[in-house]
């Protein structure tokens, strides 16, 4: 039930194995920033430890010797219904960086998210994926012109979709990554951000362009109610990154009008009903259940604890979109039970950082084939046979006390 796109590695047969061997291979400051959640780090544990509660119902004498794993996604077949989250700075793990992860991608067939954080151009990336499809990671600037262009550049580089993440107004609080200071080492730099050669389609400087809305702005704060003043100078993370104006009424139908008819538009970081329905409201093409693999706010839910109330409140409505999920994902069978509860698809993020620091590309491709083979491996010993079947039917929750109900 293997598949030779790529070797096993008799090191490393788990991802909890690849966690440790990646460990090893990181300085403290890229291991300390991947690794960690916010706060105290419970609800990144939960994400993980969720999973548990769930126990497949397997089903036998079938006929399992055919197995499709695959599903469509952005007009492309992905090998797995899983992608690569977007994660950023991912030069930081290995030299290769960005370039590895969508080299692995395009590989092992598997759809490619990219943190606009990247350490890699989005041009560049594009370049190592070819025709395999990418969807870019954004996060919505205050000063909107940075933005636009990005988008521009997104669009023109051929990527299908933009995923908003959501649930970053401010960012959450990262003990470790306060603790060691984090900043970028001086030979890496934020490679969609602070080009001097940025320019608008008329040909002006974004740079002047920013200065003199900025001194708008100042102008009429001076008779107007006092309004914020968006971040200025170099772009960082810590800086830009946050957005705590950003809301539905305006961000999303502005969004909409620079991606559409190119771009799909998906919001990343839903765990609640009511948004996953104004979501639905504002005709976002897609949602992704997430809290940010448990580095924004700790103490809110697992996301597969979240995931139920968000495919209720999409299945309701009308347009029928697809709901995504991440946070956690480990082990094949976390990919069955995300899809039994009714996720379309699901996305991770730190397995993949582990395969790039452990061994570049092929790394990559390792984590990527380890999940493939136990999803696949899942499949078989449940008795399901193609994607679309699998339905909580498979599955019983288990409570604390080790009771069990059917859903
Ligand atoms: C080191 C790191 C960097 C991340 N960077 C981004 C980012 O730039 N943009 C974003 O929307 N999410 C980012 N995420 C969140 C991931 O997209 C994803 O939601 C999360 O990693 C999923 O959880 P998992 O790591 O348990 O799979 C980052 C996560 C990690 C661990
Ligand atoms: C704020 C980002 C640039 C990176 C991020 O999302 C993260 O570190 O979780």
């Amino acid at each position: 039930m293997t598949n030779s796109k790529t070797p096993h590695d008799l090191n490393c047969l788990t991802i909890s194995e690849l966690e440790k061997l990646a460990a090893d291979r990181m300085d403290k400051q890229t291991r300390d920033y991947y690794n960690e959640g916010a706060d105290s780090g419970s609800t990144l544990a939960e994400n993980i430890a969720a999973y548990q509660k769930y126990r497949i119902r397997p089903r036998v004498l079938r006929d399992i010797s055919s197995i499709d794993t695959s599903v469509n996604i952005f007009g492309h077949r992905n090998s797995i219904p899983l992608g690569v989250a977007p994660t950023a700075m991912q030069c930081l793990a290995h030299d290769d960086g960005e370039l590895a992860t969508a080299r692995a991608c395009k590989q092992m067939g598997v759809v490619m998210g990219l943190s606009s954080f990247s350490t890699t151009s989005l041009e560049d990336v594009k370049g190592a994926l070819g025709e395999h499809p990418g969807a870019l990671q954004l996060y919505l600037f205050e000063e909107r012109e940075h933005s636009r262009k990005l988008i521009q550049r997104a669009k023109k580089a051929g990527y299908k979709a933009v995923m908003l993440t959501v649930d970053t107004p401010v960012l959450g609080r990262r003990n470790l990554e306060i603790r060691n200071q984090f900043k970028l080492p001086s030979h890496l730099k934020v490679a969609n951000f602070n080009r001097d050669d940025d320019d608008d389609d008329q040909g002006v400087k974004i740079k002047d362009k920013i200065a003199s809305t900025n001194e708008g702005r100042k102008r009429s704060s001076e008779t107007e109610s006092p309004k914020r003043t968006p971040p200025t100078g170099p772009i960082t993370f810590h800086t830009h990154a946050p957005n705590p104006t950003l809301n539905w009424e305006r961000d999303i139908t502005w969004l909409q009008s620079q991606c559409h008819p190119e771009m799909q538009v998906w919001v990343k970081g839903i765990a609640t009903a009511e948004d996953a329905l104004l979501a639905c409201h504002h005709g976002v093409d897609g949602i992704i259940v997430s809290n940010h693999g448990g580095r924004q706010l700790n103490g809110a839910l697992a996301t597969i604890d979240a995931l139920p109330e968000v495919v209720e409140a999409v299945r309701s409505q009308s347009k029928n979109i697809p709901v995504h999920i991440d946070g956690g994902v480990r082990h094949g069978t976390d990919v069955f039970k995300a899809l039994a509860l009714g996720a379309d698809f699901v996305w991770v993020g730190r397995p993949v950082l582990w395969g790039l620091a452990y061994k570049g590309q092929e790394g990559v491709e390792l984590a990527l084939k380890l999940l493939e083979d136990e999803f696949r491996l899942c499949m078989g010993l449940a008795g399901v046979t193609r994607v679309e079947d699998i339905g909580k039917e498979y599955l019983v929750k288990m409570d604390r006390s080790g009771f069990v109900s059917r859903l």
